[in-house]
């Protein structure tokens, strides 16, 4: 079977989007995405998009968004791609993800999406155990320091935010993957890395499933609600991420909205039969 794809990205964070609105495919497992994503076998991507219909469990729905990480776990949400996708749909939408619905408008060159609220609690970040997840008393060494007291937030995914003196000073690639698999997180983690500078966010992520990206929104997101309950920001705020910048805007008991850039960068087809 002969299936049409649309490879897109935000600030870098790309994605193979596959629309099943209007037609049937056959399912995407966990081993599919993963071939699909491949930069040397596939077409390659940090995540793999599947538009269907949205399901009875989101009734006010216009269509549902699945995601799967490069490494071909499903997972809940992908601040980046949700902006690709209104690019996509052209129109305001609400989405159906596993992390909850969104709110997708398309504007200028991007758009702005309401991601839903925040969640706070030790059991719906995950963590394995009960914890503050404002100021979390644990720490992981690197080569050159200490990172300690992170934030914990789930925005639809979860995420362990760390505040330094210097994003870009800390080995990421090296110390991300002990921390994403850490016993703490049962369902695995996102990792940030944020230095704060005249009112402004730096971060770097190491994903949960794809590793470094270029972007994460979920990241700015999360980084961005942990720095403002901090006292560290106020919002908006602007999140300079390696691939761009995301503007994110949160209240207190509020949603939060994220604004920025998505683009399309080809379209192609590929046969199922290669990949499944
Ligand atoms: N790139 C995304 C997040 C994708 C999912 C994440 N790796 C997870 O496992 O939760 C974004 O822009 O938010």
């Amino acid at each position: 079977m002969r299936v049409p794809f649309t490879k897109m990205h935000g600030l870098g964070n790309d994605f193979v989007m596959l629309d099943a609105r209007e037609r049937t495919l056959p399912p995407v497992t966990g081993p599919v995405a993963a071939a699909l994503a491949d930069r040397r076998t596939g077409i390659g991507c940090d995540q793999l998009i599947l538009l269907q219909p949205a399901s009875a469990d989101a009734p006010g729905a216009d269509f549902r968004m699945r995601i799967f990480n490069s490494d071909g776990s499903e997972v809940q949400s992908c601040g980046n791609a949700a902006r690709a996708v209104a690019l996509l749909h052209g129109s305001d939408a609400a989405v159906e993800t596993a992390g909850g619905t969104i709110r997708v408008s398309p504007r200028d060159a991007g758009a702005e999406v309401d991601m839903g609220a925040p969640r706070f609690d030790w059991d719906d970040i995950p963590l394995a155990y009960a914890m503050d997840t404002a100021a979390m008393p644990v720490g992981w060494p690197y080569a050159g320091g200490t990172m300690h007291n992170p934030a914990a937030v789930n925005v639809g995914n979860p995420h362990v935010v760390f505040f330094v003196e210097d994003a870009y000073a800390v080995p990421l690639a090296e110390v991300g993957p002990d921390i994403e698999t850490d016993a703490l997180f049962p369902e695995r983690i996102n990792v940030n890395v944020a230095s704060v500078s005249s009112g402004e966010l730096t971060l770097r992520v190491w994903e949960r499933g794809t590793g470094l990206t270029r972007a994460c929104g979920t990241g700015a997101c999360a980084t961005a609600v942990a720095a403002i309950r901090r006292g560290l920001v106020q919002s908006p705020v602007t999140v300079h991420l390696p691939g761009g910048a995301l503007t994110i805007a949160w209240q207190q008991g509020g949603t939060i909205m994220m604004t920025g850039p998505a683009q399309t960068a080809f379209t192609g087809s590929f046969e199922w039969e290669d990949f499944a």
